[in-house]
This record gives C-alpha cells, sequence and structure tokens, in this order.
C-alpha cells in the first residue's frame, strides 16, 4: 500500500537575478512529506533554505516544478486562492512571532478560526484548548507585549495548529530564543509530532537542532540532499 502524501514536491527550480548574473537557488529539487513525518533542512546562510520553505508553502513560485498539497498542484492555484489554501492547510511558525499586539493571546490564537467563519466563542474555546495543551492557558487575556519570548512562540505554536493543518513550516523557530527556552519549543514540537502526528518541516542552520528530525536533509550548491542518521529524541 502506497502511504498517503501530504506534500509532494516535484522538479522544483529557482533563480534570482543579482544585476547581470542569475543565482540558482534550486536546481531540480524533490521532496515528498507523509503524515507525522518530522523533516528538517539544514544548510549554509544563503543556500536557500528560506527560499524552498517559502515555495513549500505557497509564498513564492518556483520557475518550474510543482507542488501538491493534499492533492492540489499549488502553482496553478490563482493568488487569489492561495490564502485560502493556506489557511486550510498550512501553519507557519517564524522566528519571530508576529502576533498581533492590540488582540489578546486567545484572540490571536482563535484568529484564523475566526477569519475562516468559525463563531468567536468557538473560536476561543479550541484556542483555549490548544494553549491549555501547551501550558499557556494561563495567560489568555494577556497582550503579546505582556508575556515571554518563549510564551510568544508557544502562543504562535497555537496559532499556527489551531486550524489542523496538513503541514507546519516552521523558519527558524527558535532563532529569537536563548538555549533552554528554544529547547523547551523543540520538545513541544516533538510532543505535537508525537501526539497529533502532526507533520513538520523545519528550517535551521544549527545542525543540533535539525538531528531531532526523524529526516534530515542538507540544501547545497541548489541540491537537496538526505543525511543519513539517527534522530536525537
Ligand atoms: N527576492 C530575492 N531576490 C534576489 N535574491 C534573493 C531573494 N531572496 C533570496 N535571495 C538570495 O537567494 C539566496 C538564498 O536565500 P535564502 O534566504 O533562501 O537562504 P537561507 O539558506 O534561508 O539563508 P539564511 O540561513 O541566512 O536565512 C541568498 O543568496 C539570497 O541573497
Amino acid at each position: 500500500m502506497t502511504e498517503k502524501k501530504i506534500l509532494n514536491a516535484h522538479g522544483i527550480r529557482k533563480t534570482y537575478r543579482s544585476g547581470q548574473d542569475t543565482l540558482l537557488i534550486l536546481d531540480d529539487v524533490s521532496l515528498t512529506l507523509y503524515p507525522g513525518d518530522f523533516v528538517s533542512l539544514m544548510g549554509a546562510s544563503g543556500s536557500g533554505k528560506s527560499t524552498f520553505l517559502n515555495i513549500l508553502g505557497t509564498m513564492d513560485a518556483p520557475d518550474s516544478g510543482h507542488v501538491f498539497i493534499h492533492g492540489t498542484d499549488t502553482v496553478n492555484l490563482k493568488e487569489s486562492e492561495l490564502a485560502d489554501f493556506r489557511r486550510n492547510h498550512i501553519g507557519f511558525v517564524f522566528q519571530f512571532h508576529y502576533l498581533l499586539p492590540e488582540f489578546s493571546i486567545c484572540e490571536n490564537v482563535a484568529m484564523p478560526l475566526m477569519i475562516a467563519g468559525e463563531s468567536r466563542t468557538r473560536a476561543l474555546k479550541s484556542a483555549l484548548e490548544l494553549m491549555d495543551y501547551l501550558g499557556i492557558a494561563e495567560r489568555r487575556n494577556h497582550f503579546p507585549a505582556e508575556i515571554s519570548g518563549g510564551e510568544k512562540q508557544r502562543a504562535a505554536i497555537c496559532r499556527a495548529l489551531i486550524a489542523q493543518p496538513d503541514i507546519i513550516l516552521a523558519d527558524e523557530p527558535t532563532g529569537n530564543l536563548d538555549r533552554e527556552t528554544g529547547n523547551h519549543v523543540l520538545n513541544l514540537f516533538q510532543k505535537i509530532n508525537r501526539d497529533l502526528k502532526q507533520c513538520f518541516f523545519l528550517v535551521t542552520h544549527d545542525e543540533s537542532i535539525g538531528a531531532i528530525a526523524s529526516r534530515q536533509y542538507l540544501l547545497k550548491d541548489a541540491n537537496l540532499i538526505e543525511k543519513k542518521g539517527e534522530a536525537v529524541s
């Protein structure tokens, strides 16, 4: 039996113009993600990690190639269809939390559901359940400026999870945190992956962070190379 694919990126090529030059960032790169996968992508600064994540997340378009998510070829979607598609299928966690300062933590977490048309009461209830699961429920009525960096990142993770996305794309999610707080966030990723079978794609320049993934890749010279080695739990 073939396992269901969550994401299938195929033959991705991406170049950027730099003056007269053409920079080749991704050269015929392919990747498949399955339910419950925990995949990391490492590579030197400027190797194209964020570019690849943004293409997988439909935030950027490849020059050629296809990104199928849940069977839909996202490269063919119109700009007007992409926002809904992302909201339904992809959760993002970035180095900076991007919480909205004028809303409470609970409202921030509930926001994707409210935007999708869920009632405020039900959205806030779901948000609170998730915040309880990730240990920040007691911060529900605080505003982003009133909580710590680690709590903000946990709130951002709740917001990424709330619509039950097929995949969470995380770009240097601990880059702005001290080592201990960062480890706590990574432990939460592992817990969510284990408990909920949530698929993660994690970009990091830090090999010790990338090593927690069950499948590890390196982006080098525009190619994706699978690293063989045991995941660190
Ligand atoms: N919009 C753009 N226009 C031109 N060049 C770009 C653009 N975006 C990225 N680049 C270049 O493409 C290369 C890959 O960038 P990218 O941000 O994907 O690398 P990265 O591996 O994520 O780097 P870092 O670890 O430093 O964040 C870099 O050389 C960068 O300067």
